[in-house]
Formats: C-alpha cells, sequence, structure tokens
C-alpha cells in the first residue's frame, strides 16, 4: 500500500518547498523517493524551455530520475496564481494529465511527495482544487507545512478544518520558520498540538543561507 503525500501549507510561501526537499533528502537514504510539482507558477526561461525552482529543487533531492516534464507537467511564467497564469497562457490543466505523470513516477518509486501550489485552499483552475488533484492521484495523506510567526494558530487550524472536510487524512504538520524566530514560538507550537491533535511532524528553525 503505498504512502504518497501530498505536501501543502498554511499559505504559499511557507517553505513547503523547503521542508519537503529536507523530507526528500532523509527519506532518500531508505526507499526510493521522487518529489512532484504538478503545477508551478513563477517559472523561467532556460535554454527557451520553462523552468520553475520549486520542481528543480525537487528533483535534486529526489533519488528516483525523471525528466523535467513528467516532474513539473504544467510550468507557467508569471508569479501569480496558477488559475491565472493557465488562463493568460492560452493552457487548460486536466488533471488526467497530472495523473499520468504522477503514475510514471509511483511505477519507478517507492513514495513521491507532491507539493501544491500555494495554499490547500488555492484554485488550481476555475473548476479544479488542490483536493481534486490529491484525489486523481489516489492520494489520501496530507502533510500541511505551518509557516510559524503571528496568525499561524489561526491559519493551521483553518487548513486542517479545510483538508478533513475534503475528506483526506491530515498525516502530520511541520512547523516551518521561514524568516527570523518566531517570538511565540512555543505558545504557537502547543496551541497548534492542541488544535490539530498531533505533535508536530517536524520542526525547522530558520536556518539563514
Ligand atoms: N526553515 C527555513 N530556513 C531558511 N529559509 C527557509 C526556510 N523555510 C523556507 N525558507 C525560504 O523561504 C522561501 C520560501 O520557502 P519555499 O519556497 O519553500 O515556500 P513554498 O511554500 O514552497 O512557496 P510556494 O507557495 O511558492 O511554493 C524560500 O526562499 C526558502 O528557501
Ligand atoms: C507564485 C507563488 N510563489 C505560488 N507558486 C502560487 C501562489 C498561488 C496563491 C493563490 C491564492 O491562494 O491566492
Ligand atoms: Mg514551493
Amino acid at each position: 500500500m503505498r504512502t504518497d503525500l501530498y505536501v501543502t501549507g498554511t499559505d504559499t510561501d511557507v517553505g513547503k518547498t523547503y521542508v519537503t526537499v529536507q523530507l526528500l533528502r532523509e527519506l532518500a537514504a531508505a526507499q526510493r523517493v521522487v518529489g512532484m510539482k504538478p503545477v508551478a507558477s513563477g517559472s523561467e526561461r532556460i535554454d527557451g524551455v520553462l523552468r520553475n525552482a520549486d520542481a528543480l529543487q525537487l528533483m535534486q533531492a529526489s533519488n528516483v530520475d525523471a525528466d523535467y516534464a513528467t516532474v513539473n507537467p504544467y510550468a507557467f511564467a508569471p508569479a501569480i496564481a496558477p488559475e491565472y497564469a493557465a488562463r493568460d497562457a492560452g493552457v487548460e490543466i486536466e488533471v488526467s494529465v497530472i495523473r499520468q505523470t504522477f503514475d510514471t513516477l509511483t511505477q519507478r518509486s517507492d513514495l513521491v511527495l507532491v507539493e501544491g501550489a500555494g495554499g490547500w485552499l488555492s484554485p488550481v483552475t476555475e473548476t479544479i482544487d488542490q483536493a481534486d488533484v490529491a484525489r486523481a492521484l489516489g492520494i489520501r495523506d496530507v502533510l500541511l507545512v505551518v509557516g510559524m510567526g503571528l496568525g499561524c494558530v489561526h491559519r493551521a487550524r483553518a487548513t486542517a478544518r479545510a483538508i478533513e472536510a475534503d475528506g483526506f487524512r491530515l498525516k502530520g504538520w511541520i512547523a516551518n520558520e521561514t524568516g527570523g524566530d518566531d517570538p511565540d514560538l512555543n505558545n504557537n507550537l502547543q496551541a497548534i498540538e492542541r488544535n490539530l491533535g498531533a505533535a508536530a511532524y517536524r520542526y525547522f528553525r530558520y536556518e539563514p543561507i
């Protein structure tokens, strides 16, 4: 029974990629793991083709080879909501395409970590939500990356409630400091643990590069 995970966040820019890369690196020690970024906006053209930094980082942290288009089937240039980026590019995002590329990855790996775009309720298109993508991939478990800081308790609780209301299991949550210390870190960790009913799966301090 596969345990592929859909990695979401309490918002964009909270550390989904950062955390997924760390997890891939750790998990690679014991199994064949690969990251996937189905839909990505904020990509740049390299040698004439669009490449997204998230997807490239996930590929680098994986120990399973896959070509770029399989890891990131939908890449858009502007760093805006994928729904608008796809519309402006005249591209119709199809869940079946994402499922096909996901199947390619599952055939050659033990575990796929799928990074969503933005937060859990960030639309993929006008009619497709992150939940629809995860469901189409047959994924049941969601990992929530919580960007720590003032307001994170609400964002974590609201996102967890939405994930479970959509019929998914909150596999765990990861506390992440994206930019400097959270002055109320311990209070926030305790408040989130109390409300999400699960201890922080992991906690990543802010590691300035
Ligand atoms: N614990 C950390 N220590 C240091 N830098 C971090 C940490 N977490 C995140 N960052 C940095 O903060 C920025 C945002 O993180 P990241 O790109 O992982 O967010 P994201 O949730 O994946 O964003 P998006 O919604 O665009 O996919 C990146 O530059 C990342 O390297
Ligand atoms: C461009 C950015 N870094 C993300 N890739 C996309 C964020 C989408 C947010 C959509 C929304 O919920 O408003
Ligand atoms: Mg990311």
